[in-house]
């Protein structure tokens, strides 16, 4: 699904005005009908909901909600933020609808600002898409009491004073517990430094133009599963183990064994014909006892890997999780770097080694994806000032290493060398404990060994892995849940596209 600039949403929206064709109050209308549908379904009609509005369009969207609800039986108070008598035409429209029905409250002054603690609903009608500039005055006076109400506040559209293309300084901006955004997910909402204001936050499909949006040039899309289940091979009745992948996994060092149990189970549960783990000799036992499924090769370090195997065999080799950072290690993955001519996985203190030798970086296959967490990151780029930034930084190294970078976190962004980004839309703060990044990990390589495009690997594991921790969550919850269930749900995640 694509994401959209607020210009160009505009532009959709001009085209579907003009070429459904349908008059743009009664796309207001459609916008309107699909919000309070969600609402409906959301808060019973015994909630006291308070609708605030401005005088754009996000306001006329908030006049034709609270029109819909008083048509529900809800009980609606409207009010409506005027410095002037200027407001677009469809509001002017929805107020005098509205006002034969039940007249809307004028807010003009400081001092009109309503009580909002009576109410138990709070619906921010205030600024969308057309915010211009930093909120303040009577409308910051309206956000901070909005946000001290400590109601639930379901944002139409946007929350009121969050821009959607560049970076919110902190200041007047409503923080919502629910945002219901139109018809395509807005590039501020994946950031963690917007969440406080976008909260929970869907898409509602208002019927713009298909045509429109594909038109539209983005460089940002949120994987869905309608794109997955494009990507997904099925298997062949005649397949057999050879048929789907040798993979090399290089993981592990003395204390750190489990993050190669974690990668090795990740990887058979996503499907790898026959998996190698090259592992140090004190990981021997326990890879042969733990993961049954997995050959398993012993460098001849003890504690650590101090060398390489031949890596030609194998339709993928996956490095990093719990490697550490001695010497020995550093020239292993050198020489693993130099000799596979293949796209990688590479991951955690592999990652850690190439930020202090970025000499690796230049000899890097193509392709190859590493999968840093922000930490990570930020020893291979420095720091940022902003989420935009770090989306910036993301974006110019791929394209300057022609690799594949999957940033991870709350909605990890998979960046490609074309300077297109994928955010995810699967996973939950379940997921926020030690582990699961190696089954991450151990994801991607099981794919890209299966014949999987690195693109389609990063995608597919990204996604399926925070599908598999939801499913996890569905079951045992958040708090309770480890890695090791992400990986013992991954075979539903799977299920879920039979
Ligand atoms: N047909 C459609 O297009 C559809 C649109 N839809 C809805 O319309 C929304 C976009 O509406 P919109 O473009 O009218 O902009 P909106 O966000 O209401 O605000 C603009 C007004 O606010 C003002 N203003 C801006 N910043 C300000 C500030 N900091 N402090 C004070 N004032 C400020 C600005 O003034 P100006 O910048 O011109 O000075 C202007 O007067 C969109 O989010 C969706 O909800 C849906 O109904 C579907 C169909
Ligand atoms: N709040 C969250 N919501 C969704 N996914 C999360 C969240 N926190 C962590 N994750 C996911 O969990 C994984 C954590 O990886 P990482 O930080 O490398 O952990 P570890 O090194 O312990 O394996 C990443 O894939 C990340 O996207
Ligand atoms: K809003």
């Amino acid at each position: 699904m694509k994401i959209l600039s607020a210009e160009q949403v505009r532009e959709v929206d001009k085209y579907t005005i003009e070429n459904e064709p349908i008059p743009s109050i009664d796309l207001m209308e459609r916008a309107a009908h699909a919000f309070t549908d969600w609402l409906i379904s959301h808060f019973s009609p015994k909630s006291k909901v308070a609708v605030i509005c401005g005088t754009g369009n996000n306001g006329g969207d908030g006049l034709a909600v609270a029109r819909m609800l008083l048509g529900k039986k809800y009980q609606v108070d409207t009010f409506a933020v005027k410095r002037s008598n200027e407001a677009s035409a469809d509001f002017k429209i929805n107020e005098k609808r509205l006002n034969e029905i039940k007249p809307v409250r004028e807010v003009t002054t400081e001092k009109g600002i309503p009580l909002l603690e009576e109410f138990d609903v709070i619906i921010d009608g205030l600024f969308g898409s057309g915010l211009s500039r930093e909120v303040q005055g009577l409308h910051a006076d309206v956000v901070e009491m909005i946000n001290k109400s400590r109601k639930t506040v379901v944002s139409i559209d946007i929350p009121s004073g969050l821009f959607t293309d560049h970076h919110t300084f902190p200041g007047a901006v409503v923080e919502a517990d629910y945002t219901l955004t139109f018809q395509v997910p807005k590039l501020a909402f994946f950031f963690p430094e917007n969440a406080q204001y976008v909260g929970e936050w869907y898409v509602v499909d208002i019927g713009l133009s298909a045509e429109a949006i594909d038109q539209q040039r983005s460089h940002y899309y949120m994987l869905t599963s309608e794109m997955i289940s494009k990507l997904l091979k099925p298997r062949k009745k005649f397949a057999h183990k050879g048929d789907h992948g040798r993979a090399l996994i290089m993981s592990g060092s003395y204390g750190k064994m489990g993050a190669a149990v974690l990668c090795a189970r990740a990887a058979l549960r996503t499907g790898i014909g026959l998996l190698t783990m090259y592992i140090p000799t004190c990981g021997y036992d326990i890879i042969q006892s733990t993961v049954p499924e997995a050959m398993a090769i012993p460098d001849e370090g003890d504690h650590f890997l101090t060398s390489y195997t031949d890596l030609e065999n194998y339709d993928a080799v996956g490095v990093g999780p719990g490697i550490g950072k001695e010497q020995e290690t550093v020239y292993s993955l050198m020489q693993s770097i130099q000799t596979y001519k293949k796209p990688m996985v590479i991951d955690a203190d592999g990652l850690n080694i190439i930020s202090e030798h970025g000499e690796m970086l230049e000899i890097l296959p193509k392709n190859t994806i590493i999968t840093p967490h922000p930490k990570e990151f930020e020893r291979l780029v420095g720091k940022w000032s902003d989420d935009f930034e770090k989306l910036a930084l993301q974006k110019d190294f791929a394209r300057k290493h022609d690799i594949i970078v999957v940033l991870k976190g709350a909605h990890t962004s998979v960046a490609l060398p074309s300077g297109d980004i994928f955010f995810n839309s699967t996973g939950n703060p379940g997921m926020a404990s030690g582990g699961s990044g190696d089954v991450l990990t151990g994801m991607i390589t099981s794919l890209l060994g299966q014949g999987y495009i690195p693109e389609e690997a990063a995608k597919i594991g990204v996604f399926m892995h925070g599908l598999a921790a939801d499913l996890a969550a569905e079951v045992i919850g958040e708090i309770g849940m480890v890695a090791t269930d992400i990986t013992d749900f991954i075979p539903e995640a799977y299920q879920q596209f039979k």
